[in-house]
């Protein structure tokens, strides 16, 4: 793409010294790492690395115009800015040729239930014959090819250069996961949502929004950015809330667009009655506008049914089918390693579950406990870096809302994971509580100890496969050990 394009797609800059004569931009990209001749090298102030410090770099390897907001001094063009964090969402929608414009595209954000919601929202989409896409926590998907990904949503370069190739591949539908991080740092800024879905507000990611009220500020940027659209065609923007949770009420007046609202309270315009939990699956009450159907699904809890609302919401909300939405949800049979069960026959269910915040943890267990007969084992550590509140709350409810909590390290990253879980041990002083500071081991413990009829729940680190034990990424897998456990133990022979 020609310079002179990008330079003209930002408003208001300053260009030193100025272009004389057009020339071609290969890539764009903000890591010095990845530089080509004729790059574009966007300079980030990060939390690390100064990328102003690293210019010079990127002239060396080729780069042949550099975006800054602070002066620099390099032998090619600079184009100075305000903010090059939101100069570089707008040049890289400019640079793919503004992709999300051509896609139906879906964020979903809130605490939990993202990546579910954005899976349901997929298998809707997929099962209407249509092309998907999805971004998220697990990976990037372009049809049925997986991408891998660092960050839940992406750098504004990374996923504008995803969303292009999707619509090379002629996707119809993304429904992306947008954190609340990704929407502080502005990511996201450059992308043209059509929907927008809210699933719940709790604590989480204090390490980085340090209060509640910057982290729902955060999250509510995504429904104030929505924008307006009022067309008779069916595409205009539509904002999904669930106003069971204080926080969708107060995302109402944040936005322009079309409000769908979603919870269990009947004041919702779709919303669930009689919902049945059991170890198999729920049925619940569908009530869209006045009208009611029963839904049989397979996903278990009822964090689940509200996870079903939102996806049901966010394809309603673009035109599709009840009955036809009902039937892709009725038959999904879960997301990897969200709440879902490993093989066995010994009587022993375990659970691999990805709670990892003091919510999604006690409406796990709240969920077991609507089915467990015998005891429930949680399994339960707390991430290194990252917010040390959460830590005491998480031991609490393992304690409360469980009858054998075993605490274990996480991914304990750059901390000693014995102060991990001193901190976790601070909120439960008077209990006494296995500790197993090797999660291999936690996990052989409860597997052999426990007995049939009893339920163990492997919280917090769900499809990943890793350990982050300082800066090295070792392999482990929760579902995998479980299963090697499980294997020792003997088969029940049923009478
Ligand atoms: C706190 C945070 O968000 N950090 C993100 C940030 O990293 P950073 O500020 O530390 O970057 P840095 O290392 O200081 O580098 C600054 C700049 O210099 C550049 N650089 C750096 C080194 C070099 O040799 N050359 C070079 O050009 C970098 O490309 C960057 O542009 O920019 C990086 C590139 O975009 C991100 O990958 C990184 O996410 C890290 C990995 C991370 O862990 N982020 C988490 C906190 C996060 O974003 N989580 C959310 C929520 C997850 C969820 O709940 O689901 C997510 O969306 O993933
Ligand atoms: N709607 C919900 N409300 C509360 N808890 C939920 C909900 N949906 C899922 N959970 C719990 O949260 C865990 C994570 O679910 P999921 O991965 O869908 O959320 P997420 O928002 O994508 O999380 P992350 O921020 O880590 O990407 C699940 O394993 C489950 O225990
Ligand atoms: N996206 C979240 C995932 C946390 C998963 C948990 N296993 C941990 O490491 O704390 C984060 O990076 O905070
Ligand atoms: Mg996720």
């Amino acid at each position: 793409m020609k310079v002179t394009k990008l330079i003209n797609s930002l408003k208001f800059k300053q260009v030193k010294p100025a272009i004389t004569s057009d020339f071609d931009i290969t890539m764009l990209t903000q890591d010095t790492r990845e530089v080509q001749p004729g790059a574009m090298f966007i300079a980030v102030d990060g939390y690390h690395v100064d990328g102003h410090k690293l210019a010079p770099q990127a002239v060396e390897k080729g780069a042949a115009i550099i975006v800054a907001q602070k002066r620099i001094d390099v032998s090619v063009p600079v184009i100075y800015v305000q903010n090059t964090e939101r100069a570089m969402a707008i040049l890289a929608d400019v640079f793919y040729q503004a992709p999300s414009q051509s896609m139906r595209m879906i964020g979903v954000t809130g605490t939990n239930g993202k990546t579910t919601v954005t899976h349901l929202i997929e298998q809707i989409y997929h099962d209407q014959h249509q092309a998907t896409g999805l971004i998220g926590t697990m990976y990037r998907k372009i049809k049925d090819e997986v991408l891998p990904t660092n960050n839940t949503t992406p750098d504004a370069i990374t996923t504008q250069r995803t969303l292009a190739k999707m619509h090379q591949a002629n996707v119809e539908t993304v429904a992306m996961e947008v954190s609340s991080i990704a929407l502080d740092l502005g990511r996201v800024w450059g992308i043209d949502f059509d929907i927008a879905v809210f699933t719940n507000l709790t604590r989480d990611h204090l390490d980085f929004h340090k209060t509640m009220g910057n982290y729902i500020h955060a999250k509510s940027l995504l429904f104030s950015q929505l924008g307006n659209k009022y067309t008779a065609d069916g595409t205009s923007k539509v904002a999904v809330l669930n106003t069971d949770d204080p926080v969708g009420q107060e995302f109402e007046q944040y936005t322009a667009a079309h409000v769908l609202t979603y919870g269990l309270n009947s004041d919702a315009m779709i919303h669930a009655q009689n919902v049945q939990i059991f170890s198999h699956g729920t049925e619940f009450d569908l009530v869209v506008f006045g009208e009611i159907t029963h839904v049989t699904m397979k996903l278990i809890g009822q964090f689940n049914v509200y996870n079903m609302l939102a996806a049901f919401a966010a394809a309603y909300a673009s035109g599709l089918p009840k009955d036809q939405i009902i039937q892709s949800l009725e038959k999904v049979t879960g997301v990897k390693c969200r709440f879902q069960s490993i093989p066995s026959d010994t009587g022993v269910r375990v659970i691999v579950d990805y709670s990892h915040t003091p919510d999604s943890l006690l409406n796990a267990l709240k969920t077991i406990h609507t089915f467990a007969e015998k005891d429930v084992y949680c399994i339960i550590g707390c991430g290194g870096d990252r917010d040390h509140g959460k830590r005491e709350q998480m031991a609490k409810i393992a304690v409360q809302d469980s009858t054998k909590p075993i605490f274990t390290s996480d991914n304990p990253r750059t901390e000693d994971p014995e102060a991990i879980l001193k901190d976790m041990i601070a909120g439960v002083p008077d209990a006494n509580v296995p500790v197993y500071v090797d999660r291999r081991e936690a996990i052989q413990e409860a597997v052999k100890d426990a007995k049939p009829g009893d339920v163990i729940l492997i919280a917090g680190k769900g499809h990943e496969d890793y350990q982050i034990i300082g800066n090295t990424k070792h392999h482990f897998d929760d579902s995998e050990e479980a299963a090697k456990a499980l294997a020792l133990k003997p088969v029940l022979t049923k009478n």
